[in-house]
């Protein structure tokens, strides 16, 4: 039998299954590695917003990593909501001499409008994590924050790739399109060559959880060993499908549907429509 691969995200929770860590496990799982989480933060939240958030203690953080590297050692890790200075500090501290992939999906605010990283953290995240990291995930609001300046253009978008990699220390950055107009671009920079990965933008408000279930699958597939380009691009389509077979579920903005690459070519009556 071959070895199974591995995954492991560090992240908040959505008791409502539609982002964090139940987004991650549900994402590993349909990628088929075995999927293992440390929670940083307990989250009152569904597709309508963020009720209330409970940091758990630092130390208790520190225990379940232990927990997790003392005994099953993951393949590759993702980081989600990392709220806090203490928090990203122990991240640090962990995975320094680690030498596994690494995907930081640097999560500050819900698509509700809800804050998911204190406002202090924001910065601290470009020095403590981002120079560990394999690939870094940011949406247009997070690389605008990451590097100081307004990015409204593919033109600008490479530019701050460049930035990520060069002055920031990332080996690698995915920075997504999904708030610009038009088609859903995103670019992948690894430090030498650029890659466009494009789908037509699927017109729906139910894109709760898009970012932590792209980032969970990239994560997914690096695990298996994968190249950064071809887990990306296993990852578009991925996240693309469960984007246009998203679920309307919940008063708000509802998930993604983790299944959805299944729906292709079912149809339309098997699909439960
Ligand atoms: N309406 C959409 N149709 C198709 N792809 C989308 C849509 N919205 C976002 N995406 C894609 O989903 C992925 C997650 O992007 P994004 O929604 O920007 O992340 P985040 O959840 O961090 O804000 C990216 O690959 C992006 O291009
Ligand atoms: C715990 C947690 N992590 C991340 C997100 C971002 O998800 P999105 O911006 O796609 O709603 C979220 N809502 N909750």
């Amino acid at each position: 039998m071959n070895q199974v691969k591995t995954a492991l995200t560090i992240a908040g929770t959505d008791p409502s299954g539609g982002a964090g860590i139940q987004a991650d496990l549900k994402t590993f799982q349909e990628r088929e590695v075995y999927g293992m989480s440390v929670i940083t933060s307990v989250v009152a939240q569904n597709t309508t917003g963020v009720e209330a958030i409970e940091h758990l203690p630092i130390d208790f953080i520190e225990k379940q990593l232990h927990s997790i590297f003392s005994d099953i050692y993951p393949d590759a890790l993702k980081s989600g909501m990392i709220a806090t200075i203490e928090m990203m500090e122990l991240l640090a501290d962990t995975l320094k001499d680690k030498r596994i992939p690494f995907v930081i999906d640097p999560v500050m605010v819900a698509k509700s409008g809800d804050t998911l990283m204190e406002e202090k953290s924001r910065r601290v995240i470009r020095e403590s994590l981002v120079p560990l990291a394999t690939v870094v995930t940011p949406n247009i609001p997070e690389t605008e924050i990451l590097v100081d300046f307004k990015v409204e253009s593919y033109e600008s978008m490479k530019k701050a790739a460049k930035v990520i990699v060069h002055e920031l220390g990332s080996k690698a950055v995915v920075i997504k399109g999904g708030h610009l107009n038009g088609a859903a671009t995103d670019v992948l920079y690894d430090g030498k060559e650029f890659f466009d990965f494009t789908a037509e933008r699927t017109n729906t408000k139910h894109t709760h959880g898009t970012g932590c279930t792209f980032s969970a699958a990239i994560t997914a597939e690096l695990a298996k060993g994968k190249t950064m380009e071809e887990a990306v691009g296993i990852s578009k389509q991925f996240i693309t499908d469960a984007i246009q077979y998203s679920l309307e579920l919940g008063k708000g903005n509802g998930p993604t549907n983790h299944w959805g690459y299944r729906l292709k070519g079912v149809p339309s009556y098997e699909k439960g429509e």
